[in-house]
């Protein structure tokens, strides 16, 4: 997969260069190029923002800077895939979707990520990231490429407000490159956690000391017995998620939450 972050804060995103993306993007799953975009400035000043047409406060990011910028990245020849990744979906399953690049679109006022999300995304082979600042980028840029033919995804990381789009991108690229192959030291670890397949919050997790602080888990942890141990656990993830995440329940099929004890 590749992956192309436009920003005027190209420094912000030096983070991937750390840890497990980092790591696989030495030689691995994953390419990451990160562009700044008065790059596409002609200006002396490299203007990228100017007053909201129709008033309001703050300012608006312009379309034909943005316009230059995504033409040149979005146009890019696909990533060369290695034989051996042919049609190898991320760990969220799937075949790939193909190389279209996929233009991503962090802002406040866009569909919330979800793992679902990050499951379609990491079976593609381009994602172009558009980082806006001040009060977000021109709307007719979404709209001009999504009329292209583009898949366009307007993305938000939560009911909250952030100064631009910088910090979501990460978010959305570690939530996506966690799933690809290779990635993760182990794969099983995405398994078992929170919003995957079960649908429910992930269970405590406890390490040693046994004993902490007059604190222990489940003794039940410690019995050797496996099937109790996935009982346990399903159990605690079901109480957690009831008492965290109510909405998670309403939407799980009945019929699956029993499951732990028909699989024992
Ligand atoms: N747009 C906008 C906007 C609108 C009103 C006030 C402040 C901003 C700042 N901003 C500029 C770019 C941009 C990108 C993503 C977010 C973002 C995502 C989530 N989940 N929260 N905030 C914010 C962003």
């Amino acid at each position: 997969m590749r992956i192309d972050v436009v920003t005027i804060f190209p420094d912000y995103l030096r983070a991937l260069e750390l840890s497990l993306i980092g790591r696989a993007t030495t030689g691995g799953p994953l390419e990451i190029g990160i562009h700044d975009l008065r790059k596409w400035t002609h200006d002396r000043h490299r203007t990228v923002d100017d007053t909201p047409i129709g008033g309001g406060a703050g300012m608006v990011m312009k379309p034909d800077v943005w316009g230059e910028a995504l033409d040149e990245l979005l146009s890019a020849p696909p990533p060369a895939r290695p034989d051996h990744e042919a049609d190898q979906g991320g760990q969220g399953g799937g075949p790939s979707q193909g190389g279209a690049p996929v233009l991503i679109i962090p802002t406040p006022s866009g569909e919330v990520l979800t793992q679902r999300i990050a499951e379609d995304l990491a079976t593609r082979e381009h994602l172009v990231m558009a980082c806006g600042r001040y009060e977000g980028i021109d709307a007719r840029v979404a709209e001009h490429y999504a009329s292209r033919g583009v898949e366009v995804r307007e993305l938000s990381i939560g009911d909250y407000v952030l100064n631009g789009g910088e910090a979501a991108a990460l978010v959305i690229i570690e939530a996506v490159a966690r799933l690809l192959p290779g990635v993760l030291g182990n794969p099983d670890s995405v398994v078992e956690e929170s919003h995957g397949a079960s649908g429910l919050l992930e269970y405590p997790v406890h390490t040693r000391p046994v004993s902490w602080r007059g604190l222990e888990p489940d003794p039940a942890l410690l019995s050797g017995d496996h099937g109790r141990i996935r009982r346990l656990r399903r159990d605690q993830a079901i109480a957690r998620t009831a008492q965290r995440r109510p909405d998670l329940i309403s939407r799980l099929d009945p019929a699956s939450l029993d499951s732990a004890d028909r699989a024992a």
